[in-house]
């Protein structure tokens, strides 16, 4: 249906990123729209988890060497294949993207992909960027966020990426600036200083990946330091073009103190906004929240003056306050429901978020930090428990130092509260925590209702259980 001139559509999805799968077999039969001006299948696929996770594992590999002398093993690290590794990556993800777009625009009757610009110009009716108008009575907003720049000058320099663009540099930098401590720093700092480059690290407070629990945080921020070169308490004042084709990027710290790095290249890592702008929204009289996000209610509707307007939906970065992909799947299953069922609404309701950061080491957390408990539940009903890798059996193996568990629970109900690892594996080992605290079971009941595999690492998680003051299930 690639060249219909159709205005009126049953459904328009702004984003084909988790939009995309809006689409299931109710559909047929009806005709249905996806916009989208970026590239099919959205950030995830194709700038987000998918290609830096293909990155992080091969310099996962390449850092090896440095750590396996301490076990007796002697290896060394021939080279890094940059363009080899990046080709490989994206001709699998590129040919994905390639392959969803023709679906939905070709080979699919009832679908249509518009690859334009769109915003509303009224409740149920969007202008594309060519002056076309599209309408429907369903319309669902899945238009994902996009990376903030700074406002310096320099920025808009070649040489000055984000992570848009950084995946595919012709060549891996000699120096890389990593320009934040978020998320993205902490996976690219580990990507490119493990396939070779030389990282440097600036942020503006002192502790990396402050949203996560402090006893994290803490031991991320020191971990790293050791890995590439940290620079905290700066910020960017302007970046510079040097005759070498290389750039200078100029700081400011505190009293007065000024600094200047020379960078082959530059990544800009300082959160990302939602897309809200483009579209609109007040054509529509939506209503959005002071970051940005637009405002929607449990069943994911939009709404208008505080009421869902009928027929609006949003899901994803747009309206989450996660900005993380297995969240936006979950709000499109709860929108592909409500949209199938109107009748039977079913509200966004799911446990703790968990989320993974693949950096090395990766660090894995899901529910409260410790000072979000105390600030809850009070420091005395809570009960906190760290356990290193180092303690348990598969932690010896490893010759494990830097590993750890904590696990918070409130000291009443024996439920945990918050699960926050680092370490080898921590994305995997979380997942056991997460679904304890989705489905309820107490920390107790958690350890001792079920056998541990000896001597896995996922003991540590056992025994950070064991060390909790929570009530006691009466299992032995
Ligand atoms: C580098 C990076 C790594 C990440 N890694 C992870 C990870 O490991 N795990 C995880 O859970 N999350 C990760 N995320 C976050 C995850 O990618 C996002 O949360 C998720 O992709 C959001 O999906 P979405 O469907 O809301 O939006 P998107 O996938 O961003 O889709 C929105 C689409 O809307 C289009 N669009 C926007 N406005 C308009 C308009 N006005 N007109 C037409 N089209 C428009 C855009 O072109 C875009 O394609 C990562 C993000 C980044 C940037
Ligand atoms: N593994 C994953 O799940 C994964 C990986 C990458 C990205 N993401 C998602 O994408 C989001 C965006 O990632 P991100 O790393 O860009 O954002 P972030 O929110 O994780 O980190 C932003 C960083 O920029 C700093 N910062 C913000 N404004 C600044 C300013 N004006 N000057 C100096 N520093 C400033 C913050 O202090 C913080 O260190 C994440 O929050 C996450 O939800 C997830």
């Amino acid at each position: 249906m690639g060249t219909d001139t159709t205005s009126s559509f049953d459904l328009i999805i702004i984003g084909s990123g988790s939009g995309n799968s809006l689409v299931t077999p109710y559909w047929d039969g009806r005709r249905v729209a996806i916009i989208d001006a970026g590239v099919f299948g959205g950030t995830c696929l194709n700038v987000g988890c998918i290609p830096t996770k293909m990155f992080a594992y091969p310099a996962s590999l390449a850092a090896v060497p440095a750590e396996s002398g301490r076990l007796g093993v002697d290896l060394e690290l021939g080279s890094t294949d940059w363009a080899g590794i990046r080709d490989r990556i994206f001709s699998r993800i590129d040919a994905i993207s390639a392959g969803g777009f023709r679906y939905r625009d070709q080979e699919l009757d009832h679908t249509t992909v518009i690859t334009e610009e769109s915003r509303f110009t009224g409740t149920h009716q969007l202008a594309t960027a060519s002056g076309r108008i599209l309408e429907s009575e369903t319309i669902v907003v899945a238009a994902g966020s996009r990376p903030v720049r700074p406002d310096v000058p320099g920025i808009d320099l070649p040489q000055v990426h984000t992570s848009d663009s950084i995946m595919r540099l012709p060549k891996l930098p000699e120096t890389l600036v990593v320009l934040g401590g978020g998320f993205i720093a902490a996976e690219f700092a580990a990507v490119f200083s493990g396939l070779g480059s030389s990282v440097v690290q600036v942020n503006r407070s002192s502790q990396l990946l402050r949203t996560h629990d402090e006893t994290i945080s803490e031991r991320f921020t020191e971990l790293a330091s050791r890995q590439w070169r940290l620079e905290t308490g700066w910020t960017l004042s302007r970046i510079e073009e040097a005759e070498s084709g290389w750039v200078a990027v100029h700081l400011e710290g505190p009293e007065g103190a000024t600094m200047v790095i020379d960078a082959e290249a530059v990544l800009v890592a300082q959160g990302r906004t939602p897309n809200t702008d483009r579209l609109d929204p007040a054509s529509a009289g939506l209503d959005v929240h002071g970051d940005g996000r637009l405002v929607v209610d449990e069943y994911q509707r939009l709404l208008s003056g505080g009421v869902p307007v009928p027929g609006l939906w949003a899901l994803g970065d747009i309206s989450s306050e996660h900005q993380l992909k297995h969240v936006a799947n979950h709000d499109q299953r709860i929108v592909s429901h409500n949209l199938e069922h109107p009748d039977d609404l079913r509200a966004n309701t799911l446990g703790p978020v968990p989320s993974a950061v693949f950096t090395r080491p990766q660090i894995g957390s899901a529910g409260l930090t410790e000072a979000q408990a105390v600030a809850e539940y009070g420091r005395e009903r809570i009960s906190v428990k760290v356990q290193e890798y180092g303690d348990v059996a598969y932690g010896w193996a490893m010759e494990d130092t830097t590993g750890l568990c904590k696990l918070i629970a409130d000291r009443q109900s024996g439920q945990l509260i918050g699960a926050h690892l680092i370490g080898h594996e921590a994305p995997n080992l979380i997942q056991l925590l997460v679904q304890a605290m989705s489905f309820g079971v107490d920390a107790h009941t958690l350890a001792r209702g079920q056998y541990w595999i000896h001597p896995a690492l996922s003991e540590v998680v056992e025994n950070a259980l064991l060390g909790l003051e929570v009530p006691d299930s009466g299992l032995v």
